[in-house]
């Protein structure tokens, strides 16, 4: 089932958990006859943690990430998702407090020369390394997202110096309220450390991340996992293991390094919010030519990679002057009836927006067949199935107003004369 992101669900009832043998049995098959190498299923590993938060968490609301990475290959994972991170955006912070000084020319091929070489390229990043002595004591107010990488599936007991405190700082976050935005999200990597990686959080008193990312499998542990973002990474499991061990996956969809497993959580409309940060949008540096400004804009949708930068919303209304907005049926009819119209481009990721307002006129039948053979052969099909849709439907502006507006510098500038095809002189003014 996909969900409105495109991603597939699937409910937890029917994906496979790994008990703590199984995980290591796994792991060191994937290392040993299957030819994978530690740093080849880590990097897999990290860019998958990286995927699911950016997935959900935008770095525009949580760029501060402070990835706390343990002594294993759980640790790994979390120096690569923050490498990941650093390039999507995020401003990552590493505390590494087992950092391992040996050197890579002992020559022995380790999983510790291995977090060398990790720890080199994010100090070729600029990513500051934090000591554990100066972390603050509460995280709150100074990290948007903590990356809890401290320990994977070969945790066993109780949390040893200096986890135990590191976890006890994530538990106290857990007591704020997490719609006041201080407070940090967790995302735990593979396992919430300190629980039991079979039974969970056994006394109740473990941490509660906000995102779980599982990696290859879930591991018993996840059944307990409440929180509402839960997602399976490591997209690498050959068909020999998925056979050996009877595994029930979620399918990736499409090239994503991660997919969501069970519900997407239910969201309140009224706490959706976006602080919309872009350059402000100033009036002297207005192009003196609609057509030229929406020509820079539209280039600039393009450059930026935004998906469909030609998708606009046509407005219509009827003669009883009622809007409707993408209702097919009725708008060949209205347009008919009222020939005002108006377009609205959105740009999201440019916190942009062209709106367009004027007359409409039908044009001839020479163009719209043109225009109709331009279409790709799907959208040909579906005119000609729809009943409501005719060929010579197509129309273009004659005569508009245009009104561009940054969305978080809402001075929107108008353009105060109307103009035709013919006659595109056009001057604005702000309002
Ligand atoms: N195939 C896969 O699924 C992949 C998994 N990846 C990631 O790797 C971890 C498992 O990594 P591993 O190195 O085996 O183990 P951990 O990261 O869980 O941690 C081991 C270290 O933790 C120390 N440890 C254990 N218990 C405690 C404790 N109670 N207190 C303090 N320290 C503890 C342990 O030290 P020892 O002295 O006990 O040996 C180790 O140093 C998996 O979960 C995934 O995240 C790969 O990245 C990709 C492939
Ligand atoms: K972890």
């Amino acid at each position: 089932m996909a969900n409105r992101a495109g991603f597939s669900t699937q409910s937890s009832d029917s994906i496979s958990y790994l008990s703590q043998r199984e995980a290591a049995e796994i792991d060191e098959i994937l290392m040993g006859p299957l030819g994978f190498s530690v740093d080849q299923l880590m990097e897999l590993a990290g860019l998958s943690v990286a995927a699911a938060i950016a997935e959900v968490y935008r770095p525009s609301e949580y760029s501060r990430v402070l990835a706390i990475c343990g002594p294993g290959n759980n640790g790994g994972d979390g120096l690569v998702a923050a490498r990941h991170l650093h390039h999507f955006g995020y401003t990552p912070f590493i505390c590494y407090p087992k950092r391992t000084a040996k050197p890579l020319y002992t020559g022995l091929v380790t999983q510790k020369c291995l977090h060398i070489a990790d720890i080199i390229q994010l100090e070729s990043l600029g990513v500051p390394f934090v000591p554990v002595e100066d972390l603050p004591a509460d995280l709150s107010n100074v990290f948007d997202i903590v990356v809890d990488a401290m320990f994977g599936f070969s945790f066993s007991g109780t949390p040893r110096p200096p986890f135990d405190e590191l976890i006890r700082r994530l538990l106290s976050l857990g007591n704020h309220d997490k719609t006041q935005k201080e407070s940090p999200i967790i995302v735990s990597v593979d396992i919430p450390s300190g629980w039991h990686v079979e039974e969970g959080d056994t006394t109740g008193e473990g941490i509660k991340p906000d995102m779980l990312v599982s990696l290859t499998a879930p591991k018993l542990c996840a059944k307990k996992f409440c929180g509402p973002h839960h997602f399976l990474g490591g997209r690498f499991v050959p068909p020999s293991i998925v056979h050996k061990y009877k595994l029930q996956l979620p399918p990736y969809p499409g090239s994503s390094m991660c997919v969501r497993i069970g519900k997407v959580p239910k969201i309140d409309i009224s706490a959706l919010r976006e602080n919309y940060i872009s350059p402000e949008f100033r009036e002297e540096e207005v192009e003196a030519d609609p057509f030229d400004q929406f020509r820079k804009w539209f280039d600039d949708a393009v450059a930026a990679g935004l998906k469909e930068p030609n998708a606009m919303a046509l407005s219509t209304s009827g003669k009883d002057g009622k809007p409707y907005t993408n209702y097919e049926s009725r708008k060949a009819r209205e347009l008919s009836e009222n020939p005002c119209a108006s377009l609205l481009f959105y740009w999201d990721g440019l916190n942009r927006q062209v709106r367009v307002e004027g007359f409409v006129q039908k044009v001839s039948g020479e163009e719209s067949e043109q225009y109709f053979h331009s279409r790709p052969r799907g959208s040909q099909i579906g005119a000609l199935a729809s009943k409501q849709i005719g060929v010579g439907q197509s129309g273009s502006l004659k005569e508009a107003w245009l009104t561009c507006c940054s969305v978080n510098h809402p001075r929107t500038i108008v353009h105060e004369q109307s103009f035709t095809e013919t006659d595109q002189s056009a001057k604005w003014c702000a309002s």
